[in-house]
């Protein structure tokens, strides 16, 4: 027996594993090779908000989410090995929200020098990480005579959406990677209100998933999103030729201090917006796009494509280290939302889905645009078919992709 009917043997059908639909699909181009010297961030996650980046986050970096402070804002534990040694994140928290800020924030060397020195290694007083400059502590591993490359990271989720990021990754760090992960939106935006609602002390009385909870959640999710559907759609009705979209939409909905007018559950999920603004800045082949459920499906398999991406030494990498348990996974009341209402949140992304799918054809990311109408449109039945209260045939709603 040759080597294919061993693969035969162990996978059960070569066929089967050559059309897997969830392993991650090429990147795009032929990205530079990382600075091994270099002592800033090189890797950012940058979202979507609700899209798995938790997950990635932890996974990467051998830890957990905790919540430390009484302020309540998280922290992490580390417990287990990174999944690769060379990829390390924030010893603060796993999003650090710098570039999402006004530029002028961004551009103040004593807020620069605190964001640099949330990152394993960099020292605040004594390095200079912009100009390479760096002290490597003996805590790393690392002596500056044998300096491996380290990837450090961190995941602020709003990035990829927030006006100004790109911009402000741009100026500082225009040779960093950057992954996204795109979740389909409307289960996305459910996701984003149910948060919300969840950590509302409005609400917080009320016993998960009761008659009570269930009506109140119903009734805040009902009326949330129309509210925010209705002030998006006003904007893009707005729209005038000649300017780019994503300027428009970013100059309706933020304020002129960058802070977004309340439309947060709908606005993530116009990614042709937000890719548009980001590939104004970078080269395709800085970005990674992942589809959400292939990230969750194939997990270990999307790491292993993020190591090889970044042109370390997969030899290196722990791959038993990581359970790959979904984190930060949140109940939802089955069963509780209006047909009309998936009717009207189908209706409003379908356009927008249609122009991400056309960016990223032209971009070069084909074969994600093929997975990703296959993921959307399975995890769009998949969230109707939970919550929706009618059993009306799912397919009625489904937009054909
Ligand atoms: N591995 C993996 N892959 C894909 N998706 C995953 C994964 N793990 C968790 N989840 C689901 O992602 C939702 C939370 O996303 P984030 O961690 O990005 O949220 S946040 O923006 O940081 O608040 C949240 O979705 P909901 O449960 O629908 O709220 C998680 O269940």
């Amino acid at each position: 027996a040759g080597p294919l009917s061993r693969h035969f043997k162990s996978s059960g059908s070569l066929a089967a594993v050559m059309h897997d639909p969830w392993l991650p699909s090429p990147w795009v181009g032929q990205p530079k090779p990382l600075d091994p010297l270099a002592c800033t961030p090189q890797l950012l996650i940058i979202g979507a908000m609700k899209g798995g980046t938790t997950a990635l986050f932890h996974y990467l970096n051998g830890s957990q989410p905790a919540i430390h402070y009484p302020n309540g804002s998280k922290s992490h534990v580390d417990f287990k090995p990174r999944y690769h040694p060379s990829i390390i994140g924030t010893h603060v928290t796993k999003e650090l929200h710098f570039f999402d800020k006004q530029p002028v924030r961004t551009q103040t060397p004593l807020y620069q020098q605190q964001y640099f020195a949330s990152f394993p290694g960099v020292d605040a007083l004594a390095d200079q990480p912009l100009a390479g400059r760096c002290s490597y502590p003996a805590q790393l591993g690392l002596s500056s005579s044998s300096r491996p490359a380290l990837v450090r990271m961190e995941a602020t989720a709003m990035y990829l959406a927030h006006p100004s990021a790109a911009a402000n990754v741009q100026r500082l760090l225009p040779q960093v990677r950057m992954v996204a992960l795109l979740r389909e939106p409307v289960s996305r935006a459910l996701s984003s209100v149910n948060m919300l609602f969840q950590r509302s002390p409005e609400y917080a009385q009320l016993k998960p998933l009761t008659p009570e909870y269930t009506a109140a959640w119903k009734a805040y999710v009902v009326t949330e999103l129309r509210r925010q559907l209705g002030i998006l759609s006003d904007c893009f009705a707005k729209l005038t030729m000649g300017r780019p979209v994503h300027e428009q939409i970013d100059q309706c909905v933020f304020s002129p201090t960058g802070t977004l007018t309340g439309v947060l559950h709908v606005h993530v999920g116009l990614y042709a917006v937000h890719l548009e603004r980001w590939l104004s800045h970078f080269a395709p082949e800085q970005l990674l796009i992942w589809s959400s459920n292939a990230f969750d499906e194939r997990p270990q398999q999307h790491m292993d494509q993020l190591v090889h991406w970044l042109g370390l030494d997969p030899a290196l990498t722990n791959s038993n280290s990581s359970s790959f348990q979904k984190l930060h996974e949140r109940s939802y009341p089955a069963g509780s939302l209006p047909a009309a209402l998936f009717q009207e949140l189908v209706a409003f992304f379908q356009p927008h889905n249609e122009r991400v799918c056309a960016l990223l054809q032209g971009h070069g990311y084909g074969s994600l645009v093929q997975q990703l109408r296959r993921a959307w449109q399975l995890e769009l039945a998949e969230t109707i078919r939970t919550l929706q209260d009618s059993a009306d045939d799912v397919s009625d709603v489904l937009p054909v992709m």
